[in-house]
């Protein structure tokens, strides 16, 4: 089942806030209810909302009034969440297009959203292979924070994609999955997607990640982006930069899994790069139950920056930037996408 698609002249995607208890596909047909499900994150992680974006911009020209609505509509949908290069990116792709007609756009959408699936088998071959060559071929435990399974992209994910593609080689021992406050998408989302892979995992509590490396329990740190700056600083779910730390310290790699689309040339470091700062109810509530007295505030970031020196490689689609070998994005030229096996349709 593919986490957003296009459906009879409008876009479908799974409401990954009633996951895990419920699986509820939400049918959109105006743009307004597609910014409205992204930011509440019925859809969610950057390359699903790449594909958001462009699939948005093809419902505008289908439904919109005229161009000067359909404009409007692509850039409320552009400017839903900040973070994620993916999105704008996809709106960009998409709109681009729009001189053409709405047939046109569609297919760039839907081209767009095919690419990634391609995208996510590509990365999970260069991270399997890399982190077989970083701590040799062997069952590994890897940790994981936030979702970068195929519910943050169409079908397979990026970290959790490099996860599933160990599981498939017979070499996952265990991923350990951090419940990731305030939303939860660890335990509520990697869990759930964990299971169905019938992978070995486990949740841990986001405070205990950096002692549980000190402690030797995981081989390596898998983590997805949101966008990548030029000089490998990355934006990610919060909690990654602590991770880092945490893995630096205990001499565990620290990997980002990203598309290419996720790299952003035009902001040169983390410092450039706009920070979600979400509602403070999200932190004192849980699924609608006060945790804090009445009148609690909350600081809610919703990502924060790892500096690319803590990050032992970047690992795209089409690429393995070792930084820790002093390679840089600028460096290492884009190179084929890899195939996963066949029997991985
Ligand atoms: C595969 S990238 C997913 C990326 O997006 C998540 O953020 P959110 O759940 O707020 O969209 C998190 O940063 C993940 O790494």
């Amino acid at each position: 089942m593919r986490t957003i698609d296009w459906v009879d002249g409008a876009v479908e995607l799974i409401d990954q806030t009633l996951l895990p208890e419920r699986v509820e596909v939400l049918r959109l047909r105006t743009v307004a209810d597609l910014v409205a499900a992204v930011r509440r994150l019925a859809v969610r992680g950057a390359p699903a909302l790449g594909v958001a974006g462009a699939l948005g911009v093809a419902l505008a020209a289908y439904t919109e009034p005229g161009p000067e609505a359909v404009r409007a509509a692509a850039e409320s949908l552009r400017r839903a969440r900040p973070t994620a290069v993916n999105l704008a990116w996809g709106v960009d792709q998409a709109a681009a297009l729009l001189p053409e007609g709405p047939d046109a756009v569609l297919r760039r959408a839907l081209a767009i959203r095919d690419d990634d699936v391609e995208a996510c088998l590509s990365m999970g071959e260069y991270g399997a292979d890399l982190l077989a060559g970083l701590t040799g071929t062997r069952p590994l435990t890897v940790m994981t924070v936030c979702n970068t399974g195929g519910l943050a992209a169409v079908e397979r994910g990026t970290a959790l994609g490099v996860a599933q593609t160990l599981h498939e080689r017979g070499l996952l021992a265990e991923a350990l999955a951090l419940e990731t406050r305030p939303l939860l998408q660890g335990a509520r989302l990697t869990a759930w997607e964990l299971a169905r892979m019938g992978a070995p995992h486990r949740l841990v509590v986001d405070s205990a990640g950096p002692f549980l490396l000190a402690r030797g329990h995981a081989d390596a740190v898998l983590i997805g982006a949101d966008r990548i700056a030029a000089d490998g600083d990355t934006a990610n779910k919060v909690g990654s930069y602590a991770l880092a730390l945490g893995a630096r310290r205990a001499g565990v790699p620290f990997v980002v899994v990203a598309p290419e689309t996720t790299i952003d040339m035009a902001t040169p470091t983390g410092a450039g790069i706009e920070i979600e700062d979400r509602d403070a109810e999200e932190v004192v509530t849980l699924r609608g139950h006060r945790l804090a007295p009445e009148g609690t505030g909350a600081l809610n970031p919703a990502f924060d920056v790892t500096p690319h020196d803590l990050i032992t490689a970047i690992v795209t689609d089409r690429r393995v930037i070792r930084l820790d070998k002093g390679e840089s994005l600028a460096s290492v030229p884009p190179g084929p996408r890899r195939a996963g096996p066949s029997e991985r349709v």
